[in-house]
């Protein structure tokens, strides 16, 4: 869906991206993922045609983006960065319809999407005659997003969009991004430099460091085997076991109930980690599991846990 062959660009003298390649497959959930300065937002902004590279190509869809009208590309993807970017004279509605406005649909279309957008995003709706200043950061960075997908694009660029934002909003945020996502099979590619946040989203991680790609891949082979030590370093080398913890569900886990039932239950789509860590509250080494109705439906243990914590 996105392909980048050879791909730099130079400040000066100094290389941002330096010779990075990648390919973005349709329906991915791509996380570029990389410390502060490591051509992270660079990369994006050349995908979506705001700065040209200085060598290499770029394709979207197999189209070599040189080759297309930038804003008729632009157009076509949704781009969404930290800063939100509101046009601050326009309310919230406005703000949500521009693209599609641009694109010249029909009053009844852009109502109709305008209310899939506000549903999806869960935007209350007493915020759309409102102006952005009047919204809490927080909103604001909700109404950014929609304005990213008014226009039902199917590639949508996010930059660090949850940034600056407190956690409880941001895990809201990242939840309603993986909703999306499945609903939608969309192909996002996510800037961030937070770890925890690429392995929430991501069906694929590029770890980029001074402007080159470290490493591509599942979250899970990135974590099992880092390929250099800067890979492992960043993603936090005491951690990695609990990481892997993070990216298996117990149901994936379970066993048929024992002769003794645990007493204590945990929903079967909770992670290991969520299951480690109610086992040490609880002072138990083995949880009863329960599906979405509340029935139990088998059980796990700590060695279940220890054994099998890798994802297969
Ligand atoms: N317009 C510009 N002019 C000069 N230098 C730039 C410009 N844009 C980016 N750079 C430099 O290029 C390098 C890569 O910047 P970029 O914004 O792509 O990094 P990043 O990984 O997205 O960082 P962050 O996570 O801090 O946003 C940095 O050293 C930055 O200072």
């Amino acid at each position: 869906m996105i392909e980048l062959d050879g791909v730099a660009k130079f400040f000066g003298p100094m290389a941002a991206v330096e010779t990075v390649s990648l390919e973005v497959a349709a329906g991915d959930f791509c996380v570029l993922l990389g410390p502060s300065g490591c051509g992270k937002s660079t990369v994006l902004r050349m995908i979506n045609a705001m700065i040209a590279p200085d060598r290499g190509r770029i394709a979207i869809r197999g189209v070599d983006i040189a080759t297309l009208d930038p804003i008729a590309l632009r157009r076509g993807v949704g781009y969404c960065i930290q800063s939100v970017g509101l046009f601050p004279h326009w309310t919230v509605e406005h703000n949500i319809a521009a693209v599609p406005r641009l694109l010249g649909w029909g009053s009844a279309k852009i109502a109709a999407r305008m209310a899939e957008v506000v549903a999806a995003m869960q935007i209350d709706e007493a915020l759309l005659p409102r102006y952005p200043r009047e919204l809490s950061g927080g909103q604001q960075q909700r109404i950014g997003v929609a304005r990213a997908l008014a226009a039902d694009p199917d590639i949508i660029l996010m930059d660090e969009p949850f940034a600056a934002l407190d956690p409880i909003s941001r895990a809201a945020l990242q939840d309603e991004m993986r909703r999306l996502h499945e609903a939608s099979g969309k192909t996002f590619l996510f800037v961030t430099h937070d770890i925890n946040e690429a392995l929430r989203l991501a069906t694929r991680i590029v770890v980029m460091n001074k402007g080159r790609v470290a490493q591509a891949g599942t979250p899970a082979d990135i974590l099992m085997r880092p390929v250099d030590e800067f890979v492992r370093g960043f993603l936090g080398r005491d951690e990695l076991p609990l990481r892997l913890l993070d990216l298996v569900e117990i149901r994936d886990r379970i066993r048929p109930l024992s002769h003794r039932p645990s007493t204590t239950a945990i929903g079967g789509n909770a992670t290991l980690r969520a299951a480690l860590n109610m086992m040490l509250d609880h002072h138990v080494s083995r949880l009863a599991v329960a599906d979405e109705t509340g029935e139990i439906i088998g059980e796990i243990s700590l060695a279940d846990i220890v054994a099998g914590g890798a994802p297969q």
